[in-house]
Protein backbone atom coordinates (compact mmCIF):
# COMPACT_ATOMS: atom_id res chain seq x y z
CA UNK A 1 0.00 0.00 0.00
CA UNK A 2 1.47 3.26 -1.02
CA UNK A 3 0.37 6.41 1.81
CA UNK A 4 -1.13 9.09 0.33
CA UNK A 5 -0.54 12.57 1.95
CA UNK A 6 -2.95 15.26 2.50
CA UNK A 7 -1.63 19.22 1.53
CA UNK A 8 -1.28 19.62 5.12
CA UNK A 9 0.83 16.33 5.52
CA UNK A 10 3.19 17.44 2.97
CA UNK A 11 3.74 20.60 4.36
CA UNK A 12 4.30 19.52 7.83
CA UNK A 13 6.97 16.93 6.20
CA UNK A 14 8.56 19.49 4.11
CA UNK A 15 8.54 21.80 7.04
CA UNK A 16 10.39 19.56 9.20
CA UNK A 17 12.96 19.02 6.67
CA UNK A 18 13.98 22.52 6.42
CA UNK A 19 13.36 23.13 10.13
CA UNK A 20 15.77 20.34 11.00
CA UNK A 21 18.24 21.82 8.56
CA UNK A 22 18.22 18.43 6.28
CA UNK A 23 17.02 20.75 3.17
CA UNK A 24 16.78 24.29 2.40
CA UNK A 25 13.64 24.85 0.43
CA UNK A 26 15.45 26.52 -2.39
CA UNK A 27 16.96 22.69 -2.52
CA UNK A 28 13.44 20.97 -2.51
CA UNK A 29 12.54 23.18 -5.06
CA UNK A 30 15.69 22.15 -7.29
CA UNK A 31 15.53 18.80 -6.47
CA UNK A 32 11.54 18.78 -7.65
CA UNK A 33 12.27 20.84 -11.29
CA UNK A 34 15.23 18.39 -12.07
CA UNK A 35 12.99 15.74 -10.69
CA UNK A 36 10.10 16.50 -12.89
CA UNK A 37 12.55 17.07 -16.07
CA UNK A 38 13.98 13.69 -15.38
CA UNK A 39 10.40 12.50 -15.38
CA UNK A 40 9.79 13.72 -18.71
CA UNK A 41 13.05 12.31 -20.33
CA UNK A 42 11.87 8.85 -18.91
CA UNK A 43 8.85 8.85 -20.01
CA UNK A 44 9.71 10.22 -23.68
CA UNK A 45 13.09 9.06 -24.08
CA UNK A 46 13.47 10.22 -27.81
CA UNK A 47 12.93 14.36 -26.24
CA UNK A 48 16.53 13.58 -24.98
CA UNK A 49 18.16 13.16 -28.13
CA UNK A 50 18.46 16.66 -29.31
CA UNK A 51 16.88 20.35 -27.88
CA UNK A 52 12.95 21.02 -28.23
CA UNK A 53 10.59 23.41 -27.52
CA UNK A 54 8.89 23.86 -24.33
CA UNK A 55 6.34 25.79 -22.86
CA UNK A 56 6.19 26.13 -19.08
CA UNK A 57 2.93 27.86 -17.50
CA UNK A 58 3.80 29.33 -14.16
CA UNK A 59 2.06 30.29 -11.41
CA UNK A 60 2.67 32.57 -7.89
CA UNK A 61 3.24 30.28 -5.63
CA UNK A 62 6.01 27.31 -5.50
CA UNK A 63 4.02 25.14 -8.04
CA UNK A 64 5.35 28.18 -10.05
CA UNK A 65 8.68 28.31 -8.46
CA UNK A 66 9.21 24.48 -9.73
CA UNK A 67 8.24 25.67 -13.23
CA UNK A 68 10.96 28.61 -13.03
CA UNK A 69 13.42 25.48 -12.19
CA UNK A 70 12.24 23.41 -14.84
CA UNK A 71 12.55 26.38 -17.65
CA UNK A 72 16.08 26.95 -16.63
CA UNK A 73 17.51 23.39 -16.60
CA UNK A 74 15.63 22.56 -20.26
CA UNK A 75 17.37 26.23 -21.35
CA UNK A 76 20.55 24.85 -19.81
CA UNK A 77 19.90 21.38 -22.18
CA UNK A 78 19.75 23.73 -25.17
CA UNK A 79 15.76 23.69 -25.46
CA UNK A 80 13.98 26.78 -26.63
CA UNK A 81 11.34 27.50 -23.55
CA UNK A 82 8.51 30.34 -23.65
CA UNK A 83 7.85 31.10 -20.25
CA UNK A 84 4.52 32.74 -18.76
CA UNK A 85 3.63 33.60 -15.67
CA UNK A 86 0.32 34.28 -13.64
CA UNK A 87 1.05 36.99 -11.05
CA UNK A 88 3.25 39.45 -9.96
CA UNK A 89 6.88 38.36 -8.83
CA UNK A 90 7.01 40.58 -6.69
CA UNK A 91 4.66 38.77 -4.39
CA UNK A 92 5.68 35.26 -4.97
CA UNK A 93 7.52 33.19 -2.20
CA UNK A 94 10.95 34.05 -1.60
CA UNK A 95 12.11 30.56 -3.51
CA UNK A 96 10.11 30.71 -5.74
CA UNK A 97 11.14 34.49 -6.40
CA UNK A 98 14.50 32.82 -6.48
CA UNK A 99 13.94 31.06 -9.26
CA UNK A 100 12.06 33.68 -10.81
CA UNK A 101 15.16 35.77 -11.20
CA UNK A 102 17.77 33.26 -12.37
CA UNK A 103 15.74 33.12 -15.62
CA UNK A 104 13.92 36.58 -15.93
CA UNK A 105 18.12 37.66 -16.02
CA UNK A 106 18.37 35.83 -19.30
CA UNK A 107 15.11 35.66 -21.13
CA UNK A 108 11.50 37.02 -21.22
CA UNK A 109 9.10 36.08 -18.62
CA UNK A 110 5.62 36.24 -21.08
CA UNK A 111 1.71 37.36 -19.65
CA UNK A 112 -0.35 33.69 -19.03
CA UNK A 113 -3.45 34.37 -21.36
CA UNK A 114 -4.61 32.66 -24.29
CA UNK A 115 -3.58 35.43 -27.04
CA UNK A 116 -0.05 35.31 -25.45
CA UNK A 117 0.62 31.90 -24.86
CA UNK A 118 -1.05 30.20 -28.60
CA UNK A 119 0.60 32.65 -31.00
CA UNK A 120 3.59 31.31 -29.75
CA UNK A 121 5.20 28.50 -31.90
CA UNK A 122 3.72 24.81 -31.03
CA UNK A 123 6.01 22.71 -28.17
CA UNK A 124 7.22 19.94 -28.14
CA UNK A 125 6.62 19.85 -24.52
CA UNK A 126 3.83 21.83 -22.23
CA UNK A 127 4.06 21.90 -18.67
CA UNK A 128 1.80 23.14 -16.18
CA UNK A 129 2.92 24.53 -13.18
CA UNK A 130 0.52 26.95 -12.60
CA UNK A 131 -0.74 25.75 -9.33
CA UNK A 132 -0.32 22.66 -6.68
CA UNK A 133 -1.32 21.76 -3.33
CA UNK A 134 -1.90 25.64 -2.28
CA UNK A 135 -5.12 26.16 -4.86
CA UNK A 136 -7.57 27.37 -2.86
CA UNK A 137 -10.00 29.21 -4.95
CA UNK A 138 -11.21 28.26 -8.84
CA UNK A 139 -8.80 29.01 -11.42
CA UNK A 140 -9.13 32.59 -12.27
CA UNK A 141 -10.75 32.80 -16.20
CA UNK A 142 -7.55 33.81 -17.92
CA UNK A 143 -6.19 30.92 -16.72
CA UNK A 144 -8.68 29.02 -17.08
CA UNK A 145 -8.90 29.51 -20.99
CA UNK A 146 -5.24 28.46 -21.73
CA UNK A 147 -5.74 24.97 -19.64
CA UNK A 148 -9.25 24.34 -21.52
CA UNK A 149 -8.91 20.90 -23.14
CA UNK A 150 -9.73 23.12 -26.21
CA UNK A 151 -7.25 25.85 -26.29
CA UNK A 152 -4.32 23.86 -27.70
CA UNK A 153 -6.34 22.84 -30.83
CA UNK A 154 -4.50 26.51 -31.65
CA UNK A 155 -1.29 24.88 -32.83
CA UNK A 156 -1.28 22.28 -35.59
CA UNK A 157 -1.16 18.60 -34.46
CA UNK A 158 -1.64 19.76 -30.73
CA UNK A 159 -2.85 15.93 -29.95
CA UNK A 160 1.30 15.14 -30.14
CA UNK A 161 2.29 17.34 -27.81
CA UNK A 162 3.67 16.06 -24.45
CA UNK A 163 1.30 17.17 -21.51
CA UNK A 164 2.95 17.33 -18.12
CA UNK A 165 1.31 18.31 -14.62
CA UNK A 166 3.94 19.54 -12.31
CA UNK A 167 2.05 17.96 -9.07
CA UNK A 168 -1.45 17.89 -10.34
CA UNK A 169 -2.97 19.35 -13.59
CA UNK A 170 -4.20 22.97 -12.02
CA UNK A 171 -7.57 23.25 -10.76
CA UNK A 172 -7.41 19.82 -9.48
CA UNK A 173 -7.71 19.63 -5.45
CA UNK A 174 -5.21 17.30 -4.27
CA UNK A 175 -6.82 16.67 -1.10
CA UNK A 176 -10.37 15.70 -2.76
CA UNK A 177 -9.70 15.02 -6.72
CA UNK A 178 -12.28 17.96 -7.48
CA UNK A 179 -11.70 20.35 -9.48
CA UNK A 180 -11.82 24.10 -7.64
CA UNK A 181 -15.39 25.15 -9.08
CA UNK A 182 -17.35 22.00 -7.91
CA UNK A 183 -19.88 22.24 -5.87
CA UNK A 184 -21.32 18.64 -5.89
CA UNK A 185 -20.37 15.39 -7.50
CA UNK A 186 -17.41 14.25 -9.19
CA UNK A 187 -18.72 13.70 -12.64
CA UNK A 188 -16.81 11.00 -14.78
CA UNK A 189 -16.54 13.22 -17.92
CA UNK A 190 -13.60 15.41 -16.32
CA UNK A 191 -15.76 18.54 -17.18
CA UNK A 192 -15.25 20.89 -14.59
CA UNK A 193 -18.06 23.98 -13.73
CA UNK A 194 -16.12 26.30 -15.87
CA UNK A 195 -14.88 24.49 -19.08
CA UNK A 196 -13.15 21.46 -19.76
CA UNK A 197 -10.07 21.07 -18.06
CA UNK A 198 -7.00 19.66 -19.72
CA UNK A 199 -5.80 16.35 -19.67
CA UNK A 200 -2.15 15.85 -19.23
CA UNK A 201 -0.02 12.62 -19.48
CA UNK A 202 1.90 12.82 -17.53
CA UNK A 203 1.57 13.97 -13.45
CA UNK A 204 5.22 14.40 -11.59
CA UNK A 205 4.19 14.65 -7.85
CA UNK A 206 6.77 14.74 -5.02
CA UNK A 207 7.65 12.61 -2.72
CA UNK A 208 4.40 10.52 -2.32
CA UNK A 209 1.13 10.34 -4.47
CA UNK A 210 -2.07 12.92 -3.23
CA UNK A 211 -5.49 11.36 -2.74
CA UNK A 212 -6.53 14.10 -5.41
CA UNK A 213 -4.34 11.74 -8.03
CA UNK A 214 -6.81 8.56 -7.14
CA UNK A 215 -10.57 9.90 -6.18
CA UNK A 216 -13.05 11.78 -8.79
CA UNK A 217 -11.45 13.32 -11.37
CA UNK A 218 -7.61 13.14 -10.20
CA UNK A 219 -7.79 9.67 -12.70
CA UNK A 220 -9.51 11.39 -15.68
CA UNK A 221 -7.04 14.51 -15.86
CA UNK A 222 -3.55 13.18 -14.38
CA UNK A 223 -2.49 10.58 -16.94
CA UNK A 224 0.20 8.81 -15.70
CA UNK A 225 1.38 10.09 -12.10
CA UNK A 226 4.90 9.59 -11.25
CA UNK A 227 5.97 10.52 -7.77
CA UNK A 228 9.54 11.86 -7.54
CA UNK A 229 11.94 11.55 -4.38
CA UNK A 230 13.42 14.71 -3.45
CA UNK A 231 15.09 13.57 -0.74
CA UNK A 232 12.53 14.12 2.02
CA UNK A 233 12.57 11.11 5.14
CA UNK A 234 8.75 11.00 6.56
CA UNK A 235 8.31 10.03 10.45
CA UNK A 236 5.51 7.48 9.51
CA UNK A 237 6.44 5.51 6.30
CA UNK A 238 3.84 2.70 6.83
CA UNK A 239 4.84 1.93 9.92
CA UNK A 240 2.56 -1.05 9.94
CA UNK A 241 2.56 -4.22 8.95
CA UNK A 242 1.10 -5.39 5.29
CA UNK A 243 -2.15 -6.76 6.92
CA UNK A 244 -2.89 -4.27 9.62
CA UNK A 245 -5.34 -2.10 9.48
CA UNK A 246 -4.44 1.39 8.21
CA UNK A 247 -2.68 4.13 10.40
CA UNK A 248 -5.77 6.82 11.38
CA UNK A 249 -3.56 9.39 10.61
CA UNK A 250 -3.02 8.48 6.82
CA UNK A 251 -4.57 7.22 3.77
CA UNK A 252 -3.57 4.59 1.84
CA UNK A 253 -3.83 3.36 -1.38
CA UNK A 254 -4.93 -0.43 -2.34
CA UNK A 255 -1.82 -1.97 -4.21
CA UNK A 256 0.63 -4.49 -3.88
CA UNK A 257 3.02 -2.18 -2.63
CA UNK A 258 4.90 -2.51 0.74
CA UNK A 259 7.31 0.70 2.25
CA UNK A 260 7.30 2.14 -1.21
CA UNK A 261 8.03 -0.41 -3.11
CA UNK A 262 6.32 -3.33 -5.24
CA UNK A 263 6.33 -6.80 -3.97
CA UNK A 264 5.23 -9.67 -5.48
CA UNK A 265 1.12 -10.06 -5.30
CA UNK A 266 1.42 -13.22 -3.37
CA UNK A 267 2.91 -11.96 -0.43
CA UNK A 268 0.19 -9.48 0.31
CA UNK A 269 -2.38 -12.49 -0.59
CA UNK A 270 -1.14 -14.57 1.85
CA UNK A 271 -1.09 -12.08 4.31
CA UNK A 272 -4.71 -11.40 4.26
CA UNK A 273 -5.94 -15.04 3.16
CA UNK A 274 -6.53 -17.81 5.43
CA UNK A 275 -6.07 -20.65 2.92
CA UNK A 276 -2.67 -20.64 1.24
CA UNK A 277 -0.05 -22.69 3.09
CA UNK A 278 -2.54 -24.66 6.19
CA UNK A 279 -4.11 -27.75 6.28
CA UNK A 280 -7.42 -28.05 7.81
CA UNK A 281 -11.38 -29.13 7.43
CA UNK A 282 -13.87 -27.72 5.18
CA UNK A 283 -15.17 -25.98 8.96
CA UNK A 284 -11.63 -24.70 9.29
CA UNK A 285 -12.08 -21.97 6.78
CA UNK A 286 -15.68 -21.01 7.77
CA UNK A 287 -19.52 -21.22 6.72
CA UNK A 288 -21.19 -18.41 4.91
CA UNK A 289 -25.16 -18.13 4.72
CA UNK A 290 -26.23 -15.97 2.10
CA UNK A 291 -29.67 -14.91 2.04
CA UNK A 292 -31.53 -14.63 -1.22
CA UNK A 293 -34.82 -13.31 -1.94
CA UNK A 294 -38.31 -14.97 -3.05
CA UNK A 295 -39.70 -16.20 -6.20
CA UNK A 296 -37.80 -15.02 -9.33
CA UNK A 297 -35.24 -12.93 -6.95
CA UNK A 298 -32.71 -14.83 -6.43
CA UNK A 299 -29.91 -14.16 -8.50
CA UNK A 300 -28.28 -11.54 -7.03
CA UNK A 301 -28.00 -13.99 -3.82
CA UNK A 302 -26.68 -16.97 -5.79
CA UNK A 303 -24.16 -14.70 -7.50
CA UNK A 304 -22.73 -13.25 -3.73
CA UNK A 305 -22.75 -17.46 -2.62
CA UNK A 306 -20.79 -18.40 -5.49
CA UNK A 307 -18.27 -15.25 -4.96
CA UNK A 308 -18.39 -16.29 -1.24
CA UNK A 309 -17.06 -19.98 -2.08
CA UNK A 310 -15.00 -19.02 -5.12
CA UNK A 311 -12.73 -17.08 -2.55
CA UNK A 312 -12.14 -19.92 -0.19
CA UNK A 313 -15.14 -19.97 2.42
CA UNK A 314 -15.39 -23.81 3.25
CA UNK A 315 -18.90 -23.84 2.92
CA UNK A 316 -21.55 -21.78 1.46
CA UNK A 317 -25.60 -22.12 2.17
CA UNK A 318 -28.34 -20.12 0.39
CA UNK A 319 -31.27 -19.36 2.76
CA UNK A 320 -34.14 -18.35 0.92
CA UNK A 321 -37.99 -18.30 1.97
CA UNK A 322 -39.35 -21.84 1.07
CA UNK A 323 -41.65 -21.00 -1.70
CA UNK A 324 -38.24 -20.26 -3.68
CA UNK A 325 -36.82 -23.26 -2.90
CA UNK A 326 -36.49 -25.69 -6.06
CA UNK A 327 -36.01 -22.18 -8.17
CA UNK A 328 -32.82 -22.20 -5.91
CA UNK A 329 -32.82 -25.62 -6.22
CA UNK A 330 -31.94 -25.97 -9.63
CA UNK A 331 -29.29 -23.62 -10.18
CA UNK A 332 -26.96 -24.47 -6.99
CA UNK A 333 -24.78 -27.58 -6.80
CA UNK A 334 -21.81 -27.30 -4.17
CA UNK A 335 -24.12 -24.38 -2.67
CA UNK A 336 -26.32 -25.16 0.14
CA UNK A 337 -29.60 -24.56 0.51
CA UNK A 338 -32.03 -24.35 2.78
CA UNK A 339 -35.68 -22.64 3.59
CA UNK A 340 -35.81 -20.16 5.94
CA UNK A 341 -39.48 -19.18 6.74
CA UNK A 342 -41.29 -15.86 7.85
CA UNK A 343 -41.42 -16.48 11.37
CA UNK A 344 -38.19 -18.89 11.71
CA UNK A 345 -35.48 -16.94 13.68
CA UNK A 346 -32.28 -17.08 12.22
CA UNK A 347 -30.47 -19.18 14.97
CA UNK A 348 -32.72 -21.98 14.41
CA UNK A 349 -31.06 -22.75 10.88
CA UNK A 350 -27.45 -20.95 11.58
CA UNK A 351 -25.25 -23.11 13.89
CA UNK A 352 -22.16 -22.08 15.73
CA UNK A 353 -20.22 -22.49 12.95
CA UNK A 354 -21.76 -20.38 10.54
CA UNK A 355 -18.45 -17.45 10.18
CA UNK A 356 -20.01 -15.23 7.97
CA UNK A 357 -23.66 -13.69 6.78
CA UNK A 358 -23.86 -11.77 3.65
CA UNK A 359 -26.89 -9.55 3.26
CA UNK A 360 -29.12 -7.46 1.19
CA UNK A 361 -28.57 -9.16 -2.59
CA UNK A 362 -32.51 -9.38 -3.70
CA UNK A 363 -33.91 -10.02 -0.33
CA UNK A 364 -35.88 -6.92 -0.42
CA UNK A 365 -36.69 -3.93 1.55
CA UNK A 366 -38.67 -4.94 3.86
CA UNK A 367 -39.43 -5.13 7.75
CA UNK A 368 -38.41 -9.03 7.78
CA UNK A 369 -35.30 -7.97 6.15
CA UNK A 370 -33.94 -5.40 8.74
CA UNK A 371 -35.53 -7.80 11.45
CA UNK A 372 -33.00 -10.63 9.87
CA UNK A 373 -30.39 -7.93 10.22
CA UNK A 374 -30.59 -7.70 13.31
CA UNK A 375 -30.65 -11.27 14.17
CA UNK A 376 -27.47 -11.69 12.66
CA UNK A 377 -25.44 -8.63 14.03
CA UNK A 378 -26.63 -9.86 17.58
CA UNK A 379 -24.99 -13.47 17.17
CA UNK A 380 -21.57 -14.13 18.60
CA UNK A 381 -17.84 -15.79 17.93
CA UNK A 382 -18.78 -19.51 18.22
CA UNK A 383 -17.13 -21.59 20.94
CA UNK A 384 -14.19 -22.79 18.29
CA UNK A 385 -13.90 -18.99 16.55
CA UNK A 386 -11.86 -16.11 18.23
CA UNK A 387 -14.37 -13.38 16.26
CA UNK A 388 -17.85 -12.63 15.85
CA UNK A 389 -19.56 -13.57 12.45
CA UNK A 390 -18.83 -11.45 9.97
CA UNK A 391 -21.75 -9.61 8.63
CA UNK A 392 -21.79 -8.14 5.11
CA UNK A 393 -24.62 -5.62 4.41
CA UNK A 394 -25.57 -4.67 0.37
CA UNK A 395 -28.08 -3.51 -1.26
CA UNK A 396 -32.07 -4.12 0.17
CA UNK A 397 -30.06 -5.00 3.86
CA UNK A 398 -29.08 -1.04 3.37
CA UNK A 399 -31.81 0.36 1.95
CA UNK A 400 -34.44 -1.10 4.76
CA UNK A 401 -32.64 1.12 7.44
CA UNK A 402 -33.54 4.16 4.90
CA UNK A 403 -36.17 5.50 6.93
CA UNK A 404 -34.64 5.16 10.61
CA UNK A 405 -30.53 4.56 9.50
CA UNK A 406 -30.03 5.51 13.26
CA UNK A 407 -31.75 1.94 14.64
CA UNK A 408 -28.78 0.18 12.68
CA UNK A 409 -26.42 1.81 13.77
CA UNK A 410 -26.08 0.51 18.06
CA UNK A 411 -25.99 -2.92 16.67
CA UNK A 412 -23.22 -2.96 14.50
CA UNK A 413 -19.81 -4.44 15.24
CA UNK A 414 -16.27 -4.31 14.39
CA UNK A 415 -16.66 -7.37 12.23
CA UNK A 416 -19.82 -5.55 10.06
CA UNK A 417 -19.05 -4.07 6.85
CA UNK A 418 -21.23 -2.14 4.94
CA UNK A 419 -20.71 -2.09 1.33
CA UNK A 420 -23.12 0.97 -0.79
CA UNK A 421 -23.06 2.42 -3.89
CA UNK A 422 -23.42 6.12 -3.54
CA UNK A 423 -27.28 5.80 -3.90
CA UNK A 424 -27.55 3.47 -0.69
CA UNK A 425 -25.00 5.18 0.99
CA UNK A 426 -27.11 8.69 0.57
CA UNK A 427 -29.88 6.77 2.04
CA UNK A 428 -28.14 6.10 4.71
CA UNK A 429 -26.12 9.34 5.19
CA UNK A 430 -28.06 11.90 3.88
CA UNK A 431 -25.95 14.98 5.01
CA UNK A 432 -23.15 12.82 3.52
CA UNK A 433 -24.45 12.29 -0.37
CA UNK A 434 -22.83 13.31 -3.56
CA UNK A 435 -24.59 16.20 -3.58
CA UNK A 436 -23.65 17.29 -0.11
CA UNK A 437 -20.16 16.66 -0.13
CA UNK A 438 -19.19 20.72 -0.30
CA UNK A 439 -16.18 20.25 -0.73
CA UNK A 440 -15.75 16.98 1.39
CA UNK A 441 -14.02 14.25 0.07
CA UNK A 442 -15.09 10.89 -0.61
CA UNK A 443 -12.67 9.73 2.47
CA UNK A 444 -14.11 12.43 4.58
CA UNK A 445 -17.30 10.98 3.95
CA UNK A 446 -16.87 7.74 4.55
CA UNK A 447 -14.24 8.33 7.72
CA UNK A 448 -17.58 10.14 8.96
CA UNK A 449 -20.14 7.56 7.69
CA UNK A 450 -17.52 4.85 9.54
CA UNK A 451 -17.66 6.67 12.51
CA UNK A 452 -21.42 6.99 12.94
CA UNK A 453 -21.68 3.39 12.02
CA UNK A 454 -19.37 2.55 14.21
CA UNK A 455 -18.43 -0.34 11.72
CA UNK A 456 -16.23 -0.45 8.17
CA UNK A 457 -17.89 1.38 5.16
CA UNK A 458 -16.89 0.85 1.86
CA UNK A 459 -18.46 2.94 -0.76
CA UNK A 460 -18.65 1.73 -4.47
CA UNK A 461 -17.42 3.39 -7.43
CA UNK A 462 -14.43 3.80 -9.81
CA UNK A 463 -12.80 4.82 -6.56
CA UNK A 464 -13.52 2.75 -4.18
CA UNK A 465 -12.90 4.29 -0.54
CA UNK A 466 -12.91 2.03 2.63
CA UNK A 467 -12.85 3.35 5.95
CA UNK A 468 -12.92 1.84 9.86
CA UNK A 469 -14.74 4.07 12.89
CA UNK A 470 -11.31 4.94 14.01
CA UNK A 471 -10.07 6.43 10.30
CA UNK A 472 -8.05 4.48 9.02
CA UNK A 473 -9.16 4.83 5.20
CA UNK A 474 -7.87 3.17 1.91
CA UNK A 475 -8.85 4.09 -1.30
CA UNK A 476 -8.98 1.54 -4.01
CA UNK A 477 -8.95 2.98 -8.12
CA UNK A 478 -9.84 1.14 -11.09
CA UNK A 479 -7.71 3.28 -13.33
CA UNK A 480 -3.99 3.99 -14.46
CA UNK A 481 -3.36 0.71 -16.47
CA UNK A 482 -6.53 -0.96 -14.53
CA UNK A 483 -9.63 0.38 -15.84
CA UNK A 484 -12.45 -2.17 -15.71
CA UNK A 485 -15.21 -0.45 -16.91
CA UNK A 486 -17.09 -3.92 -17.20
CA UNK A 487 -17.64 -4.18 -14.08
CA UNK A 488 -20.66 -0.98 -14.78
CA UNK A 489 -23.12 -4.41 -15.04
CA UNK A 490 -25.64 -5.76 -12.61
CA UNK A 491 -24.78 -7.62 -10.53
CA UNK A 492 -21.32 -7.01 -10.25
CA UNK A 493 -21.76 -5.48 -6.39
CA UNK A 494 -23.66 -8.42 -5.13
CA UNK A 495 -20.14 -10.65 -6.06
CA UNK A 496 -18.62 -8.11 -4.26
CA UNK A 497 -20.36 -8.67 -0.98
CA UNK A 498 -19.80 -12.02 -1.47
CA UNK A 499 -16.39 -12.04 -2.13
CA UNK A 500 -15.74 -10.02 0.79
CA UNK A 501 -18.03 -12.41 3.19
CA UNK A 502 -16.05 -15.57 1.76
CA UNK A 503 -12.57 -14.11 2.47
CA UNK A 504 -13.53 -12.71 5.95
CA UNK A 505 -15.46 -15.94 6.90
CA UNK A 506 -12.29 -18.17 6.40
CA UNK A 507 -11.26 -16.15 9.85
CA UNK A 508 -8.03 -14.83 7.96
CA UNK A 509 -6.39 -13.22 10.76
CA UNK A 510 -5.68 -9.96 8.68
CA UNK A 511 -8.02 -7.46 10.10
CA UNK A 512 -11.53 -6.89 7.73
CA UNK A 513 -10.34 -3.72 6.60
CA UNK A 514 -7.73 -5.70 4.77
CA UNK A 515 -10.02 -8.10 3.65
CA UNK A 516 -12.32 -5.31 2.09
CA UNK A 517 -8.96 -4.07 0.40
CA UNK A 518 -8.16 -7.73 -0.97
CA UNK A 519 -11.19 -8.80 -2.18
CA UNK A 520 -11.90 -5.05 -4.59
CA UNK A 521 -8.75 -5.61 -5.76
CA UNK A 522 -9.39 -9.14 -6.49
CA UNK A 523 -12.81 -8.07 -7.90
CA UNK A 524 -11.01 -5.64 -10.42
CA UNK A 525 -8.50 -7.96 -11.04
CA UNK A 526 -11.21 -10.51 -12.52
CA UNK A 527 -13.03 -8.15 -14.73
CA UNK A 528 -9.89 -7.05 -16.15
CA UNK A 529 -9.18 -10.32 -17.05
CA UNK A 530 -12.12 -11.21 -18.44
CA UNK A 531 -12.52 -8.40 -20.00
CA UNK A 532 -15.40 -6.96 -22.80
CA UNK A 533 -18.28 -8.93 -22.89
CA UNK A 534 -18.38 -9.20 -19.04
CA UNK A 535 -21.90 -10.11 -17.18
CA UNK A 536 -21.41 -10.94 -13.26
CA UNK A 537 -21.81 -14.10 -13.58
CA UNK A 538 -18.26 -14.33 -14.92
CA UNK A 539 -16.71 -12.81 -11.63
CA UNK A 540 -16.65 -15.57 -9.58
CA UNK A 541 -14.96 -17.48 -12.20
CA UNK A 542 -11.75 -15.64 -13.13
CA UNK A 543 -11.38 -16.16 -9.67
CA UNK A 544 -9.33 -19.43 -10.18
CA UNK A 545 -7.28 -17.98 -12.85
CA UNK A 546 -6.43 -14.73 -10.98
CA UNK A 547 -5.60 -16.52 -8.13
CA UNK A 548 -3.05 -18.53 -9.61
CA UNK A 549 -1.51 -15.59 -11.96
CA UNK A 550 -1.33 -13.30 -8.78
CA UNK A 551 1.00 -16.25 -7.40
CA UNK A 552 -1.08 -18.47 -5.32
N1 LIG B 1 5.48 21.19 0.05
C1 LIG B 1 6.60 20.65 -0.42
O1 LIG B 1 7.15 19.80 0.22
C2 LIG B 1 7.12 21.04 -1.75
C3 LIG B 1 6.36 21.82 -2.57
N2 LIG B 1 6.73 22.08 -3.83
C4 LIG B 1 5.87 22.78 -4.75
O2 LIG B 1 5.17 23.80 -4.11
C5 LIG B 1 3.80 23.70 -4.41
C6 LIG B 1 3.01 24.33 -3.33
O3 LIG B 1 3.37 25.68 -3.30
P1 LIG B 1 2.44 26.80 -2.67
O4 LIG B 1 2.09 26.42 -1.32
O5 LIG B 1 3.14 28.08 -2.86
O6 LIG B 1 1.13 26.69 -3.54
P2 LIG B 1 0.84 26.89 -5.09
O7 LIG B 1 2.03 27.27 -5.83
O8 LIG B 1 0.12 25.67 -5.51
O9 LIG B 1 -0.23 28.06 -5.10
C7 LIG B 1 -0.23 29.08 -4.13
C8 LIG B 1 -0.33 30.42 -4.76
O10 LIG B 1 -1.41 30.48 -5.66
C9 LIG B 1 -2.35 31.45 -5.21
N3 LIG B 1 -3.63 30.89 -5.56
C10 LIG B 1 -4.16 29.73 -5.12
N4 LIG B 1 -5.32 29.49 -5.75
C11 LIG B 1 -5.50 30.51 -6.61
C12 LIG B 1 -6.48 30.83 -7.55
N5 LIG B 1 -7.50 30.02 -7.76
N6 LIG B 1 -6.39 31.96 -8.25
C13 LIG B 1 -5.34 32.76 -8.09
N7 LIG B 1 -4.35 32.52 -7.24
C14 LIG B 1 -4.43 31.41 -6.49
C15 LIG B 1 -2.11 31.62 -3.75
O11 LIG B 1 -2.55 32.88 -3.31
C16 LIG B 1 -0.59 31.49 -3.73
O12 LIG B 1 0.02 32.67 -4.16
C17 LIG B 1 3.58 22.24 -4.59
O13 LIG B 1 2.41 21.94 -5.31
C18 LIG B 1 4.83 21.83 -5.30
O14 LIG B 1 4.71 22.06 -6.69
C19 LIG B 1 7.99 21.60 -4.40
O15 LIG B 1 8.79 22.72 -4.64
C20 LIG B 1 8.67 20.57 -3.61
C21 LIG B 1 8.46 20.58 -2.13
N1 LIG C 1 -16.63 1.88 -14.48
C1 LIG C 1 -16.28 1.13 -13.44
N2 LIG C 1 -14.99 0.90 -13.17
C2 LIG C 1 -14.64 0.15 -12.12
N3 LIG C 1 -15.50 -0.40 -11.27
C3 LIG C 1 -16.80 -0.21 -11.48
C4 LIG C 1 -17.26 0.57 -12.56
N4 LIG C 1 -18.61 0.60 -12.49
C5 LIG C 1 -18.97 -0.15 -11.44
N5 LIG C 1 -17.88 -0.62 -10.81
C6 LIG C 1 -17.88 -1.50 -9.64
O1 LIG C 1 -18.87 -2.51 -9.85
C7 LIG C 1 -19.63 -2.72 -8.67
C8 LIG C 1 -21.08 -2.32 -8.92
O2 LIG C 1 -21.80 -2.49 -7.75
P1 LIG C 1 -23.28 -1.95 -7.55
O3 LIG C 1 -23.37 -0.52 -7.93
O4 LIG C 1 -23.69 -2.34 -6.19
O5 LIG C 1 -24.08 -2.77 -8.64
P2 LIG C 1 -25.15 -3.93 -8.49
O6 LIG C 1 -26.14 -3.44 -7.49
O7 LIG C 1 -25.75 -4.07 -9.85
O8 LIG C 1 -24.44 -5.14 -8.05
C9 LIG C 1 -18.94 -1.92 -7.61
O9 LIG C 1 -17.97 -2.70 -6.96
C10 LIG C 1 -18.27 -0.78 -8.38
O10 LIG C 1 -17.16 -0.27 -7.70
K1 LIG D 1 0.31 22.35 -11.57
Amino acid sequence: MTELLSSAQMRAIEQEAIQSGAATGLDLMERAGKGVVDAVLAAWPALAADPHRAVVLCGPGNNGGDGFVIARLLRAMGWTVRLHLFGDPARMPEDARHNHDLWAAEDPVLALDAATVFTGPRPDVWIDAVFGIGLSRPVPGEVAQVLDADAMAAWEQSHGIRRVAVDCPSGLNLDTGMIASDTDAPEPSGKAGRATMNTVDLTVTFHSPKPGHYLAKGPILCGEVRAVDIGLSDTAPERRSIMEEPDPERIRLVEPVFRGRAIEPRTWLKSVMAKPGKAGHKFDFGHVMVFAGGVGQGGAGRLAARAALRTGAGLVTVLCPPAALIENACQLDAIMLRALKEDVPLDDVADARVTGFCMGPGMGVTPRTRKLVQEALARRAGPRHRRDPVVVLDADALSSFAEDPASLFPRTHARTILTPHEGEFERLFPDLGSSQRQGRSKVDVVREAARRAGCIILLKGVDTVIANPEGGASVHVAAYGREAPWLATAGAGDVLAGMIAGLAATQASAGLLSVAELAVYLHVECARRFGPGLISEDLPEQLPQVFCELGL
